[in-house]
């Protein structure tokens, strides 16, 4: 199935077009001068240690935080400067724990995938068509799950649940999946499960974007890898050339070694 958007056109404007981001809390600036450009249907990592800015900037794509007016800013997302905010976010298929956090009732894993349609957390009066209901068991079979439709979130493991939410992400045929930390708490098992998902969905065409701190998280099919560091992009190049030693332990500050097996980076000796 196309559970995501083989079909996009290969002129499509980047998804990511940046300069010159500012984004100032507090009185500091925890993005800082950053500017990078993403073709649609890339796949990227941003890599970087706790507090670098990293889902700072993925709220910064979801408009959730603004970036300084400042000469030679550009802000553009998918070729526009203006978005409706919800408009942006069903054409950005985000999942975050944020949002995870934001399914505590009883909403089955179905309802949380249709409730990708209304940009909703839950379904209330809305008008389900048959469209949208074919859609989603498209989606359950891409995914695997469905046999966990019916379940409630709130008894499902933290790695079915993200498998749900990535479904409701995928609604819309994305341009790109936008991930923060999207392994954090998943035991070896759904690891295993959740980055073959992320294979398949990276292989189907929808770009693949993802924020963490972990090597594990980076899937062969991630080719550009950006390393953030107090709010700003110290690299950003071929994978293999981030991914090296002396990078990585610049990065995080300590002593490591890189190891390549079959496209996934491992690190040891810290
Ligand atoms: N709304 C805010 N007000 C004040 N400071 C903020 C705000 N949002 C983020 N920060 C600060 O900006 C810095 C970057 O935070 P951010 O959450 O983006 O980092 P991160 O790389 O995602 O970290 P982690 O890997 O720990 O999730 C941190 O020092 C954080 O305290």
């Amino acid at each position: 199935m196309t559970a995501t958007p083989a079909h996009h056109p290969i002129s499509r404007p980047p998804l990511l077009d940046f300069a010159n981001i500012t984004v100032i809390r507090g009185d500091a600036p925890i993005l800082d001068s950053i500017s990078v450009t993403i073709p649609d249907g890339e796949h990227v990592a941003i890599l970087g240690p706790n507090g670098s800015g990293k889902s700072s900037f993925i709220r910064t794509i979801t408009r959730e935080y603004y970036p300084l007016i400042q000469e030679g800013r550009r802000y553009r997302i998918m070729g526009r400067d203006v978005w409706d905010v919800g408009d942006l976010r069903s054409l950005l298929g985000i999942v975050s724990d944020d949002l995870q956090h934001t399914f505590t009732r009883e909403i089955t894993g179905r309802d949380t995938i249709l409730s990708g349609f209304f940009s909703s957390v839950g379904l209330f009066r809305h008008e389900i068509t048959v469209a949208m209901e074919e859609r989603t068991d498209e989606i359950l079979a891409f995914l695997e799950i469905d046999h966990l439709q019916d379940r409630p979130m709130t008894s499902l493991s933290t790695g079915e649940r993200r498998r749900f939410l990535i479904g409701r992400a995928l609604v819309h045929n994305p341009h790109a999946l936008i991930m923060d930390e999207p392994t954090t708490s998943l035991d070896l098992h759904a690891l295993h499960t959740f980055r073959t998902t992320l294979q398949k969905i990276a292989r189907s065409g929808t770009g693949v974007i993802m924020v963490t701190h972990s090597l594990h998280d980076i899937i062969p099919e991630i080719s550009r890898v950006i390393l953030m560091k107090g709010g700003r992009f110290c690299f950003d190049g071929p994978k293999q050339d981030a991914l090296t030693d002396q990078r990585i332990g610049d990065l995080f500050e300590v002593s490591v070694r890189i190891r390549e097996e079959n496209g996934w980076y491992y690190a040891s000796g810290y």
